[in-house]
């Protein structure tokens, strides 16, 4: 496939290119061959020339896009919950522990039916592809079928994926938690062989096993010292887990560990807290833990719409950023009551309003206008959300050389955007004369699935709008 139109893509944490005019070839293995910016009609001979092609060698692979159409990496969701789907949006009365026990666990309890499992997943993996997610950090239950249910469906409908059967053999319910650490490591185990039976070379495969300790409190000490031991012999499994959300979990998360100092401390006592480590929410943590963190090159998975929603707090994103801790975008369904990474994007940015009105009164210079040399007490720019959301989240996955933004060697994993009135989105207002950057604005603020056309993973075509 030759595509031809706009292409907006991350450049840094600060800078996005925005090329009205690219040229790009994915190859029949869905990567992507080479691009070519700023392209325009005239020259578009000569760019195809450069690459040993014209307009008709082309012609039956070429896609063009119009005005109010462009190109984007696809989202990587670097933390969700794939048996919560059908809370989304319920439970908001309560703060995270009340939630886990009222809302939560009854509902993932009913994943121990195989046969609810393969109906719920597909419904969810399907939705989130036509989100425009295109890598997405999921946790199953604490169920070994029902999970590898949850693997077997991304594995069919061609979602990029890390996908985790929870462990928790304590603090749960009584009907829902591994009846010992040990059962909970040998049903670790088998998901992981499932998992990795799914592709006939591990190394290229789409859907990856992940660690998944649910967090600190429901795990005992034994289970943790497991699994530390499975991730020791297995150095590239990523791990997945909570960390610092919530103030009573915090507490009781240093009731619980009196021999670690702090929450991160405690991941880190038990080998979990390395490179391919991804902690979700972060909310709380202290600097000691920032940096901790930022030495063992673990990432963080900010959720904004599930720490509005339960209310667990503001997260300090652009201290994270200014301190050099890996961090990307996560929904977090359903403590966030939408898996839409559009969203998503949209409330990390007022998050990060939030933040800034508070922070900003010991610094007079700082009147609401982004800064070039720091991010914390600032806003974030809307291309380090977008940075967030694709390339940070990428590096949290530890997959930065092969997806989060267009560039040739990468996997076309990417998603067609469109903002024309035919969308049927009545809050985008569509002006053809505006500039590419500014309809770029009007998406990060008023988008939703209705702009998302198409979504595609490796080249291949898995979801979207147009999606049949
Ligand atoms: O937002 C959250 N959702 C969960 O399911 C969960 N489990 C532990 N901690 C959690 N936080």
């Amino acid at each position: 496939m030759v595509i031809y139109g706009s292409i907006i893509t991350p450049l840094s944490k600060r800078d996005t290119l925005f090329s009205d005019y690219s040229l790009l070839r994915v190859s029949p293995l869905g990567t992507i061959d080479w691009v070519e910016h700023e392209v325009p009609p005239h020259k578009l001979e000569e760019a195809l020339a450069k690459h040993g092609e014209t307009v008709e060698s082309i012609a039956s692979q070429f896609r063009e896009l119009k005005r109010g159409e462009w190109i984007i990496p696809g989202f990587v969701d670097t933390h969700t919950h794939a048996p919560q789907f059908q809370n989304n949006g319920a439970g908001s009365q309560f703060e995270l522990l009340d939630w886990l026990k009222y809302v939560t666990f009854p509902e993932e309890q009913k994943y121990a039916d195989v046969e609810y499992a393969k109906k719920m997943y597909r419904r969810v993996v399907r939705g989130s592809l036509d989100l425009g997610t295109t890598m997405c950090c999921w946790y199953g239950t604490l169920h070994l079928e029902g999970t590898k249910v949850l693997a077997d469906v991304l594995n069919e409908l061609g979602q990029r994926a890390y996908v985790g059967k929870c462990n928790m053999d304590r603090e749960s319910a009584p009907t829902y938690q591994e009846a010992s650490a040990d059962d909970s490591l040998r049903d670790t185990l088998s998901f992981i062989t499932h998992v990795e039976g799914l592709s006939s070379q591990p190394s290229q495969a789409l859907v990856r096993p992940i660690l998944t300790p649910r967090f600190a409190i429901s795990c005992t000490g034994p289970l943790l010292q497991g699994l530390g031991e499975i991730a020791k012999q297995h150095p590239h499994l990523p791990i997945q887990t909570h960390i610092s959300e919530n103030s009573a979990e915090i507490a009781y998360t240093k009731e619980l560990f009196p021999h670690c100092a702090t929450y991160a401390a405690v991941y880190d006592h038990y080998g979990l807290l390395r490179e391919n480590t991804i902690l979700a929410h972060g909310v709380h943590l202290e600097q000691s833990e920032l940096d901790l963190i930022k030495s063992r090159g673990a990432g963080i998975s900010h959720c904004p719409t599930s720490n509005f929603n339960l209310r667990s707090g503001a997260a300090h994103v652009g201290e994270w950023l200014d301190n050099g801790n890996k961090c990307g975008l996560g929904t977090d369904c359903s403590g966030g009551w939408t898996a839409s990474m559009i969203t998503t994007m949209q409330l990390a940015s007022v998050c990060s309003k939030v933040v800034s009105y508070y922070t900003k009164g010991d610094d007079a210079s700082i009147t609401g206008r982004f800064s070039k040399t720091q991010f914390a007490k600032y806003q974030l720019p809307i291309q380090t959300v977008f940075w967030l959301a694709t390339m940070g989240g990428a590096e949290v996955c530890c997959l930065q050389d092969k997806i989060g933004s267009l560039e040739p060697g990468k996997l076309f994993d990417a998603v067609h955007v469109s903002i024309l009135p035919e969308t049927d989105n009545m809050h985008i207002w569509y002006d053809e004369s505006e500039s590419l950057e500014s309809m770029f604005e009007r998406f990060m603020t008023n988008g939703d699935e209705r702009n998302v056309s198409e979504v595609w993973v490796s080249g291949r075509t898995v979801g979207g709008r147009l999606f049949k």
